[in-house]
C-alpha cells in the first residue's frame, strides 16, 4: 500500500507548488505518484455548500465553527474510498490539505493555541474514528510567514476573480491563529509524524531526506 502524504499550510503558502515539485522527484526515481486536492470543489456537493459559506451565500453558517468543519468532513468522508483504491494503485499519495486543516482552522476560529480546546480530539473523533477517514503517514507543514503566504493569496485575488479571498482569507488575525495552531499540532504529532519546511529566501522549499523517502 502506498504512503499517504499530506501537505498542509496557510493559503498562499506553497502548497500546490511543492506538491509539483514533490511528484515530479518521485517519479524522476521510478515511483508512481497520485495526487488529490481538498476541499474537492466542483466534485463533491459537501466542498461546494462549504464554498458558499466561505463567500457568504449559507447564511448564518458561516457563523458556525462546527458546522463548515462537518462540511469538510464530509467531503472527506465521501473520497475515503477513492484514496483507499488510489493508494492501492500507487506507491506515494500526496493530499493538497487533510483533516488537520479542519483541526488548525477550527481551532483558530475558537481561539488559537492560546486558548486550547478539546477541537482537534473531536476532528480526528469525527473523521478518523467514525467516517473512518485513512490517517495520514506523514504530514508536511510549510511554515512560510503570514505575511508571505497573505500577499500571495491577496496577489491571486488580484488577478484571478475565481480566487477572491474567502472568509477566512481575509481575516489576517485568523491566519496568524491558524499558522500557530499548525506549528503546535505538528509539534505534538497530530494524527502522524510531521516535517515543517520553512522558504529559502528565495521563498522556494528544499525536499529533505525525511519527505523524499
Ligand atoms: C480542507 C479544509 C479547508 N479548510 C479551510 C482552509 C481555507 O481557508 C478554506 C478553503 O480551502 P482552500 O482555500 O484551500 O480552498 O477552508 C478548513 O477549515 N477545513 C478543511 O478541512
Amino acid at each position: 500500500m502506498g504512503r499517504l502524504i499530506v501537505i498542509e499550510g496557510l493559503d498562499g503558502s506553497g502548497k500546490r507548488t511543492l506538491t509539483q515539485a514533490l511528484a515530479a522527484r518521485w517519479q524522476a526515481d521510478g515511483r508512481t505518484v497520485a495526487t488529490l486536492a481538498f476541499p474537492r470543489y466542483g466534485l463533491d456537493v459537501h466542498a461546494d455548500l462549504v464554498q458558499d459559506a466561505l463567500y457568504g451565500r449559507l447564511g448564518d453558517l458561516s457563523d458556525s465553527i462546527y458546522g463548515p468543519a462537518v462540511l469538510f468532513a464530509l467531503d472527506r468522508r465521501a473520497a475515503a474510498g477513492q484514496i483507499r483504491d488510489l493508494r492501492q494503485a500507487h506507491d506515494v499519495l500526496l493530499l493538497d490539505r487533510y483533516v488537520t486543516s479542519n483541526a488548525a482552522y477550527g481551532s483558530a476560529r475558537l481561539g488559537g493555541p492560546d486558548r486550547p480546546t478539546d477541537f482537534p480530539a473531536w476532528v480526528r473523533a469525527l473523521e478518523i474514528d467514525r467516517f473512518g477517514v485513512p490517517a495520514p503517514d506523514h504530514q508536511i507543514l510549510l511554515a512560510t510567514s503570514v505575511e508571505l503566504a497573505g500577499q500571495r493569496a491577496r496577489n491571486r485575488a488580484d488577478q484571478d476573480q475565481d480566487r477572491a479571498l474567502d472568509r477566512f482569507e481575509a481575516d489576517d488575525g485568523l491566519q496568524r491563529r491558524t499558522a500557530a495552531m499548525y506549528r503546535r499540532l505538528a509539534e505534538q504529532d497530530y494524527l502522524s509524524p510531521w516535517t515543517v519546511l520553512t522558504p529559502d529566501s528565495d521563498g522556494s522549499f528544499s525536499l529533505p531526506a525525511a519527505v523524499v523517502g
